[in-house]
């Protein structure tokens, strides 16, 4: 299988100090890849990166699209970039107010990116909107109110709709449950389970906590100053950790 998504030696720093550097990185279709490390190891940096919302300073960044066409992302044009973004990628930010507009409904902030993918007719936005507002478990009901009016994790649900409804492939995600309560992040690491896995979407999951990345990775990179210094299966790298790094992370959360 192809991967979708190919980083090699990605480098990205700020005046030359921090960020990443050399980063190696493949994502398969339909793979959770989660990026762990503590705060400052150049988590953000890696993900805005391969998402393309940053400058990358050096390396090579491709993707193969639905139609099997392979692209040189660091060459693309912005329009090219746009497209892309609004037809098989999406962003979830941490805070979900970066990620909705605030002074549409909530119905209109999941039909605006099908509408700036050429959809028109209302009465079929509506009804796709209604059925996303379901799918992430909202009461559709509450379709026309604006997402101030909506708790912070219901937020974060309408993020991931609005993030979701045009059918991406590939969804990169910073930090999706930090900030919010125990239980609301519980609900959403299980819808978001429920979701990559039915769509078989592929998602790069940015988590310091490895709790998050237990529950939804396939693949983990470990992270530490800039640098990826151990990756490989969910499982074979909580249970067996080899790098010291990842061996203090992982014994930092473990049940005393
Ligand atoms: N805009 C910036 N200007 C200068 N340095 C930056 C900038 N953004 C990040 N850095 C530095 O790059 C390094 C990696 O930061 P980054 O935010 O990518 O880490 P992170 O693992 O995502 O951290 P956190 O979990 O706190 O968000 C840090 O040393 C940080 O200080």
């Amino acid at each position: 299988m192809n991967a979708l998504l190919k980083a090699t030696r990605l480098t990205k720093r700020y005046d030359g100090r921090g960020g990443c550097v050399d980063v190696d990185c493949d994502v398969y279709p339909g793979e959770v890849l989660c990026i762990v490390g503590e705060s400052g190891s150049g988590k953000s940096t890696l993900l805005n990166a391969l998402a393309l919302r940053s400058e990358i300073d050096s390396g090579a960044l491709t993707y193969t699209t639905r139609e099997g066409e392979a692209l040189d992302l660091l060459t693309l044009t912005e329009a090219r970039k746009r497209l892309l973004s609004r037809t098989e990628w999406g962003f979830v930010h941490q805070n979900a107010r970066d990620g909705l507009r605030r002074n549409v409904s909530a119905g209109a902030n999941i039909g605006e990116p099908l509408m700036a993918i050429g959809a028109r007719h209302y009465g079929r936005l509506r009804e796709t909107a209604t059925d996303w507002m379901s799918r992430v478990e909202l009461d559709a009901a509450r379709i026309d109110e604006l997402p101030s009016a909506f708790s912070g994790g219901m937020q974060q649900r309408l993020q991931i709709a609005r993030n979701l409804v045009t059918g991406p492939r590939l969804v990169f995600m910073d930090e999706p449950t930090a900030g919010l309560d125990v239980s609301v992040q519980a609900r959403l690491l299980d819808l978001l389970r429920t979701l990559t896995s039915k769509l078989h979407l592929a998602a790069v999951i940015v988590t310091h906590d490895i709790g998050v990345a237990r529950l939804l990775a396939h693949r983990l990179m470990v992270m530490k100053d800039g640098r990826v210094v151990e990756s490989g299966l969910t499982d074979q790298v909580l249970d067996d950790p080899q790098h010291p790094y990842t061996q203090t992370l992982v014994a930092s959360v473990l049940p005393v």
